[in-house]
């Protein structure tokens, strides 16, 4: 075992701390690792970081060396009260005992600063609904460096007519780009997950070219509707998806004409699967959908 390992393992075992599988506790036991996640940040001297579970500490030491300052956030009060009493952390790191999922970005962005850089290695627990989180905040950060469990940053970067390709992938794809930085093996981690870990850079200032405006609400609720039958023609999940105020039964073959419509406009074949859509096709149809929208008033 590393000292890394040995660490964590004494750690817990003199703290009474029992690693707990609902807040996704694997701790990283190589230190050449954490730090190799703080160069796949591209951490610097004037940096403030966000880090989201401070566990004990494997990641936020050499995140602490390189940045400015570090704002960690732990739900556990557990591992909260072990940092207070070892009071091991460097004077340039805040430990914040909060849960990160509902912590307000805006608050955070006052106590950090424009421009939030995130760095994590993410408690599998939490990994979608903080994703779907990034994406909401998204004009609040600048990078997030986060290591997921294998499947989920597939998901996050995968090819468009693939199993993976999803809602996650295009929402994210509207507002950042996904670069794959480390790949990381169950060894890497105490207790040891069953799955392969993969660190994943998502930059928020190089989303796509301007697209011209379009409602993003709209969009969203398209993207959603059409996947949620990933199987079925977007003509048939379009027709179902209440977007034309029609809601009378006898008025399906209205709702099919509009989507029909739509679809045509946006330069879609309406038997098209949404696996084969891209993201600017969703955007060419969000706005296509809201110009039939507004003629129906
Ligand atoms: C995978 S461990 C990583 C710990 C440490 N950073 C490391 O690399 O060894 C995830 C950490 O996130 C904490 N955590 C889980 N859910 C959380 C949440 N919703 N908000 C803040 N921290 C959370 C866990 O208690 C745990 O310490």
């Amino acid at each position: 075992m590393s000292r890394y390992g040995r660490f964590a393992h004494d750690a817990l075992k003199n703290n009474q701390l029992t690693p707990k599988k609902r807040f996704g506790q694997n701790f990283l036991v190589h230190r050449e690792t954490a730090e190799a996640i703080v160069r796949a940040g591209k951490v610097t001297a004037s940096d403030t970081i966000v880090e989201v579970g401070v566990g004990l500490g494997a990641l936020t030491l050499p995140l602490a060396a390189a940045a400015n300052h570090v704002y960690g956030y732990e739900i556990d009060s557990g591992i909260v009260r072990f940092h207070e009493q070892q009071k091991d952390l460097p004077e340039n790191v805040t430990l914040i005992h909060q849960d990160i999922l509902k912590a307000d970005f805006n608050e955070i962005v006052q106590k950090c600063g424009a421009g939030l850089k995130i760095l994590a290695n993410l408690p599998y627990s939490i990994s979608n609904p903080f994703i779907f989180k990034l994406i909401d905040n998204a004009h609040l950060i600048k990078s997030a460096t986060i290591m997921l469990q294998k499947e989920v940053a597939d998901r996050l970067s995968a090819e468009v007519n693939t199993k993976d390709y999803g809602v996650p992938t295009i929402l994210l794809a509207s507002v950042a780009t996904v670069d794959r930085k480390l790949t990381l093996k169950p060894a890497e981690f105490h207790p040891r997950p069953k799955v392969d870990s993969v660190v994943i850079t998502i930059d928020f200032t190089g989303g796509p070219k301007q697209t011209g405006p379009y409602d993003y609400t709209l969009f969203k609720h398209i993207v959603r509707s059409t996947f949620n039958q990933r199987r079925k023609t977007v003509i048939n999940t379009l027709s179902r998806a209440n977007l034309f105020g029609v809601t009378h039964k006898e008025d399906k073959k209205t709702n099919k004409e509009l989507a029909h419509r739509a679809l045509t406009d946006a330069g879609i074949a309406p038997s098209a699967r949404p696996e084969t859509l891209l993201f600017s096709d969703f955007v060419r149809l969000a706005v296509c959908v809201e110009k039939l929208q507004k003629e129906a008033k």
